[in-house]
């Protein structure tokens, strides 16, 4: 199958140390209709990669060398104008505390809507109908267009996000730990819809997560990143049941168990420090 996105050798560093690696020589790459998810702790590197893919990378950092392909060309070198169209069209994006990306003055219905006038010039009555069908299509009841942010739960305000981010029917979804926020139930209602939209539309999704549990709900194949670069990838059974590198065994020895007791054995930095990697 071809490859929706191929990042190849990406590095990224700040402009002002451009010495100091913070994503080293990392390449993977994502077909449509599957999930990979990069996951590794905190400061690992997953969202400046993410950041790269979408062209957002803070002014402070940039890409030292490296390649990104989506739907076969290039998106390094794209204007602003180009990487805004590629952006919300055919690519979407969901991130973590979806009350800081809505507007709390605005109805639901009017931010989902503003969405598809923008990319797709709709309006009118193909407008509202299109925004109650997207509201329908990730379980929210159409009367509520009217509802404001605060009026919704954290799992909804999420659940607008995603529909507001798959207005356009984008090739390929950009989640980053969209479901950190939300307790355990809700975050598992949001991980089936996102699984079931990726189905349904065949899109690609490229899913951000510090925790394997989410990896192991989620993923089709699994990008685990240490201290900027990628230490090791494959399928999800591969890397769950049979992890080669010793920093994905430490990982998946800090995942609770059924009783939701973690493992007691900390993970031995200095150790890890002298792994080939
Ligand atoms: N604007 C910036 N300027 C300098 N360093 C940065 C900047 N943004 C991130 N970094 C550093 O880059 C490294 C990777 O950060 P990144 O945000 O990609 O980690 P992460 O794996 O996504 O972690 P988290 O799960 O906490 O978001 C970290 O060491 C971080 O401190």
């Amino acid at each position: 199958m071809a490859d929706l996105l191929k990042v190849e050798k990406l590095t990224v560093a700040p402009a002002a140390a451009p010495s100091r690696l913070l994503v080293n020589n990392v390449s993977f790459s994502l077909s449509p209709g599957r999930t990979t998810c990069i996951v590794g702790e905190s400061g690992s590197g997953k969202s400046l990669t993410a950041l790269s893919v979408m062209g957002l990378l803070p002014k402070a950092l940039q890409r030292v060398s490296g390649d990104i392909v989506f739907q076969g060309s290039s998106l390094v070198g794209l204007s602003n104008t180009q990487m805004c169209d590629v952006r919300g069209k055919r690519i979407g994006m969901i991130f973590q505390e979806p009350m800081t990306s809505l507007n709390p003055v605005l109805t639901i219905g009017f931010q989902v809507g503003e969405t598809l006038s923008t990319h797709l010039g709709l309006s009118g009555k193909a407008l509202r109908t299109k925004v109650a069908a997207l509201l329908e299509s990730v379980g929210i009841p159409a009367e509520r267009a009217n509802s404001y942010p605060d009026e919704l739960s954290g799992g909804q305000r999420q659940r607008v996000m995603i529909a507001m981010s798959i207005a356009c029917e984008p090739a390929m979804l950009i989640a980053d730990e969209p479901t950190t926020a939300l307790d355990v139930t809700v975050q598992a209602q949001i991980l089936a819809l996102l699984a079931d939209l990726k189905t349904r539309m065949n899109m690609g999704m490229l899913f951000i997560t510090h925790d394997f549990g989410v990896v192991a709900d989620i993923a089709d194949d699994v990008v685990v990143m240490f201290r900027g670069e990628i230490v090791e990838k494959g399928s999800v059974g591969d890397v769950l049941d049979r992890p080669q590198h010793p920093y994905t065994r430490a990982l998946l020895d800090c995942v609770p168990d059924a009783e939701g007791r973690k493992a007691l054995k900390p993970i031995d930095y200095d150790w890890l420090k002298g792994a080939s990697v």
